[in-house]
């Protein structure tokens, strides 16, 4: 009998297949997952399964408890993380954290992506922030809960509609949106941003940052006025 969380476990199966077709990991770095918010679960890519492998009925569903509610495999290591966005980011119906290079690269040097031109004015109104260094003692606490808290800690004074992406510090970037599929188009232009910004300062090390008024005009253009540029 079909899962009553097919259409959900599809949908998120479909996401998680855009990763490696949009050069954004390889083998199983990262993981893709849909929230139904109706129904209070959220399906995530199994742990360890290489997405050339992957299939829906291997897509794993968990409730906002944290509780398996369905699947025979292992979570991702990051369940806790998407957990801790799911609960705390109203809006946000799809999560997806990668390894892409350039993003991972700068996540890696602990440094926030600045807004050096247009491209990124168009999707974002502020540079693409970067979490703090965890602690040893929150590492040793719970990692993946952590890893969430620290993300939510970038987002006390922004909208994460607005700027739906972070890296997080050592790691690697996180990216989300209303929809799955959104998310994933929000980690696939992150990853673009991120090889821009490194070749711009590598270009121009002391490159400097895109104007306000540029930031603000084409921020606009793409979303129309509003009160806040990343801000609430
Ligand atoms: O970030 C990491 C490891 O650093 C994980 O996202 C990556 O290895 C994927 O793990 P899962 O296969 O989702 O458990």
């Amino acid at each position: 009998m079909e899962s009553k969380y097919h259409a959900l476990k599809e949908r998120a199966w479909a996401a998680n297949m855009e990763i490696p077709r949009r050069g954004l990991a390889i083998y199983t770095f990262g993981n893709v997952s849909a929230l139904d918010a109706r129904a209070g679960v959220f399906a995530i890519k199994p742990s360890g399964v290489p997405y050339e492998q992957l299939q829906v009925e291997h897509m794993v569903v968990v409730d906002l408890e944290g509780r398996i509610v369905e699947g025979t495999l292992r979570p991702s290591s990051d369940t806790r993380t998407h957990l801790v966005l799911y609960r705390n980011l109203k809006g946000v119906g799809g999560i997806v954290h990668t390894h892409s290079t350039y993003a991972t690269g700068w996540a890696q040097a602990h440094l926030p992506i600045p807004i050096y031109g247009t491209t990124h004015a168009d999707h974002l109104a502020e540079d693409v922030p970067c979490t703090e260094v965890m602690s040893a003692e929150a590492v040793e606490r719970d990692y993946e809960m952590e890893t969430g808290q620290q993300i939510l800690e970038c987002f006390r004074h922004r909208d994460p509609l607005h700027t739906p992406m972070v890296l997080v510090a050592g790691h690697a970037p996180f990216a989300w949106g209303e929809t799955p599929e959104k998310a994933v188009y929000n980690a696939a232009v992150l990853e673009e941003l991120a090889k821009m910004a490194f070749i711009t300062r590598g270009i121009h090390p002391e490159a400097a940052r895109l104007p306000d008024r540029l930031v603000r005009k084409h921020f606009e253009r793409k979303h129309g006025p509003r009160a806040y540029y990343g801000q609430k």
